[in-house]
């Protein structure tokens, strides 16, 4: 209700899903529109360099030093990589892309079902709108909490594909894996505890994105320039229209299309956990003149009760604390990011 939210995050205007302008035909509406133009049309910029990490090569039983070496180096120079081997087939990958496209393919009727109450992030709708000058994003959205499986609100849960739950369910199983095998690995190359990473690790959010194709993509973006505020992200990106985009060394790269692997990206508070030591890589998503595209991201985050800080042993007199203890980032991060700032500002000492 609104009386219960601060005058910030209330929201302000409710908006049409970017489907539903579409189908009604209306021009891009104004608050869509970056009006000094996307800086690099699509065609100069350069791809990304990522490794593609063997998943299997990082687990503890049969680590080797050149997978380390490579995540390392994937690490410290992008803060992503792409990972195969990561238990889930190229079938069931495809199978996730399937029913993302097809939940947004169902009637705007029946998906209105699954509509993200207002001061809600979870269901199904587009950005929230914190504030009249907010440059909206062109997409639409379905955000669920899929693990603890105790904590999923399953109303919001789309009955239409009928395999939806079932395979996010397997989807959600596979990931657990994948980000206890990664967060340890990060951990092994920081000299930390095995678990201390993954012991922050309390919740996944999945968030499947429809980018419909857009008549302006010099002038209206995807997604904005952000970086995550997970711990880390792991990414199911489309395996025929990119669009997404990395920023190294204040230039933009794009994300290749590696169809059998999953992008992972480290988030704000891993970087705030390992006290920069680890960066966030910031990133944003172009649009399609003629192609819609899809992303399935499932964000790792600690639980709403846990306090994040840098670790001990990486604060050092060389290397002094740069961030403060934070609890519930989620909050502050949609705030600061409507209004086209980088929340981990607000950590920083
Ligand atoms: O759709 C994508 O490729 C990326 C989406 C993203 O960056 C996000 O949801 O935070
Ligand atoms: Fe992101």
């Amino acid at each position: 209700m609104a009386e219960s939210c601060t005058p910030a995050k209330a929201e302000l205007l409710a908006t049409k899903t970017v489907q539903e302008l579409l189908t009604k035909g209306d021009k891009v509406p104004q608050n869509y529109i970056h009006e000094v133009g996307i800086p690099d049309p699509n065609a100069s910029v350069e791809l990304m360099d990522t490794p593609v990490i063997d998943l299997d090569q990082l687990t503890p039983s049969s680590i080797t030093v050149e997978q380390l070496d490579k995540l390392r180096s994937a690490l410290t120079t992008w803060g992503c990589f792409q990972v195969i081997n990561h238990g889930m087939t190229p079938e069931f990958l495809d199978q996730l892309r399937e029913i993302t496209k097809q939940f947004f393919a169902i009637p705007m009727e029946e998906k209105l079902k699954y509509l993200r109450p207002v001061n809600d992030i979870e269901g199904y709708g587009n950005d929230t709108v914190f504030s009249e000058q907010q440059t909206l994003d062109w997409t639409d959205r379905l955000y669920l909490t899929v693990y603890p499986a105790a904590q999923r609100k399953l109303e919001l849960w789309p009955e239409n594909p009928k395999s939806f739950r079932d395979i996010i369910d397997q989807f959600t199983g596979k990931l657990q894996v994948v980000t206890e095998t990664v967060l340890k690995a990060m951990a092994k190359l920081l000299n930390l505890e095995e678990n201390c990473l993954l012991d922050k690790f309390g919740e996944m959010d999945a968030r499947f994105s429809l980018y419909p194709p857009c008549s302006m993509p010099d002038h209206v973006l995807g997604i904005k320039p952000h970086a995550d505020s997970t711990i880390i992200s792991i990414l199911l990106l489309d395996k025929e229209v990119e669009g997404l985009q990395f920023l190294k060394d204040d230039e933009w790269f794009r994300a290749p299309i590696v169809p059998e692997a999953l992008l992972i990206n480290v988030g704000d508070q891993a970087e705030i956990l390992t006290n920069g030591m680890f960066k966030s890589p910031v990133h944003k998503v172009v649009t399609n003149a003629q192609k819609e595209r899809i992303s399935l991201v499932v964000f790792c985050n600690p639980n709403s009760d846990t306090e994040i800080e840098p670790f001990k042993s990486l604060i050092t007199e060389s290397r002094p604390r740069l961030y403060r203890k934070i609890k519930n980032y989620g909050d502050i991060y949609f705030e600061y990011y409507q209004q086209g700032k980088r929340p981990i500002e607000v950590a920083k000492i």
